[in-house]
Order: C-alpha cells, then sequence, then structure tokens
C-alpha cells in the first residue's frame, strides 16, 4: 500500500490544502492519505493557538465524503512536540508492509535540516514535495524528493485567519462545513460569515 502522511497546523484547513492533497494522491497513485494534525508544533510551538481538539474536528469537517482521505489522531495522543519522526515511527509499526510519503509544501523544504533527526525521517518515508503550477523552480536541494505538481491555490491559513479576525467572509476559500465551525466557535478573535 502506497500511504500518504500529510501534517500540519491545520488552523484551519482550507481549500489550498484540499487540493494539493488531491493531486498528491492522484499523481503519487496513493491508496490513503492520513492527515496528521500536529498538538505542539516542533518549532511554532504555543504560536498555533487553536486547541488541537477543534483543529481535528475542523480537518475531519474538511475531508468528510472523499474515501481517499483519513484524519489521525495520533499527534494529539501524544505527549510533547510533535516530532514527525515519532510519527513515521508510529505509522511504521502500523503499517509494516506500506510505502510511506511524507507530503510537504516546498516552503518546508529549507527547514527539514532543523526537524528532528531528518536523516532518519527522510529513512523512514519518501519526501513528496507539492509545487504549485507558477512556482519558480525549487533551488538545488541536498535532500533526496519527488517533486508533485499541484494545482495552484493561493489560501493560507493565516490569510483565512486574518479575514476572520477582519469580519470579511470565508466563503470559498474553506470548505463550508469549516467555515461554520469557525463562526460556532468564534474562532480567530473576529465574527466571520
Ligand atoms: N495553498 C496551499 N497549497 C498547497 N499546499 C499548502 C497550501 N497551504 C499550505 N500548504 C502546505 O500544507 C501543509 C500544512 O500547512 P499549514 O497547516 O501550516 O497551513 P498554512 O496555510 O501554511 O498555515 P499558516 O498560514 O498558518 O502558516 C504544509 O506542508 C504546507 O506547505
Ligand atoms: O519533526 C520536526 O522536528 C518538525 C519540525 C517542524 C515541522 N514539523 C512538521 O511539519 C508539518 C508541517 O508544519 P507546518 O509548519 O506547515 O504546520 C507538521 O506536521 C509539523 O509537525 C516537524
Amino acid at each position: 500500500m502506497r500511504l500518504g502522511v500529510y501534517g500540519g497546523s491545520f488552523d484551519p484547513p482550507h481549500l489550498g490544502h484540499l487540493v494539493a492533497a488531491s493531486d498528491a494522491c492522484e499523481a503519487l497513485g496513493l491508496s490513503r492519505l492520513l492527515w496528521i494534525p500536529s498538538a505542539v508544533h516542533p518549532l511554532k510551538g504555543d504560536r498555533v493557538r487553536t486547541a488541537p481538539q477543534l483543529r481535528l474536528e475542523m480537518v475531519r469537517a474538511a475531508i468528510a465524503g472523499d474515501e481517499r482521505f483519513q484524519a489521525d489522531d495520533l499527534e494529539l495522543r501524544r505527549a510533547g512536540p510533535s516530532y514527525t519522526v515519532d510519527t513515521l515511527r508510529e505509522l511504521r509499526a502500523r503499517h509494516p508492509d506500506a510505502e510511506l510519503f511524507l507530503l510537504a509544501g516546498a516552503d518546508l523544504l529549507h527547514e527539514l535540516p532543523r526537524w528532528r533527526e531528518p536523516d532518519e525521517v527522510m529513512r523512514l518515508a519518501t519526501l513528496a514535495v507539492v509545487s504549485r503550477e507558477g512556482d519558480a523552480l525549487a533551488p538545488e536541494s541536498p535532500l533526496p524528493a519527488v517533486a508533485v505538481r499541484v494545482a495552484r491555490v493561493d489560501v493560507s491559513s493565516t490569510e483565512v485567519r486574518r479575514r476572520a479576525a477582519a469580519g470579511q467572509t470565508l466563503r470559498y476559500l474553506v470548505p463550508e462545513p469549516v467555515r461554520a465551525l469557525i463562526e460556532r466557535h468564534g474562532l480567530y478573535g473576529g465574527r466571520s460569515r
């Protein structure tokens, strides 16, 4: 089985994540893609404010109905920072025969050497670097990785949070059930519609 691993803060999940995940599934021929919200981000730490359980709930709402996608709370069940190497070890133990693909945006490529045990991360999984159409070609990377071309959807969680705080609509940037959760819980300090 070719198993994809998509980790992130997902604060909140948005259409950019969904299009990238869907295109990567097709391009890599994945049987399944696990969406894994981080509990404590190893580098951002407490800067991710929204409660992990709520981010998990938003991920579940975002991917509902797509049988290729599955949310996994394994990082939420672990204490301490959510190191990717620990996640991959756990998945390797759970699926000894699976080939693991770690999806990462091109923006993560330069910070990867600062991750915990980057060599082990690269041994446990094939790094699949998601780059969007129109991106400048990635600078020469010393890391072995496959490049996955995905459609460009220029949305970020930062932009969604900014709009929510400003009371602007989030329609068409996040899936409708995610928008409803943001509204219901009054997330990001605004009255988004
Ligand atoms: N619009 C997008 N298209 C494709 N991939 C994306 C997009 N936005 C984020 N990603 C990728 O999704 C993964 C998880 O990202 P994350 O949850 O931090 O979202 P983000 O939008 O980058 O958040 P923030 O704006 O808070 O930094 C990362 O690998 C990131 O590169
Ligand atoms: O393992 C590490 O040291 C490490 C350091 C930084 C980020 N990560 C993981 O990278 C994924 C994407 O992070 P981000 O910054 O896009 O939210 C997320 O699953 C993080 O837990 C992992």
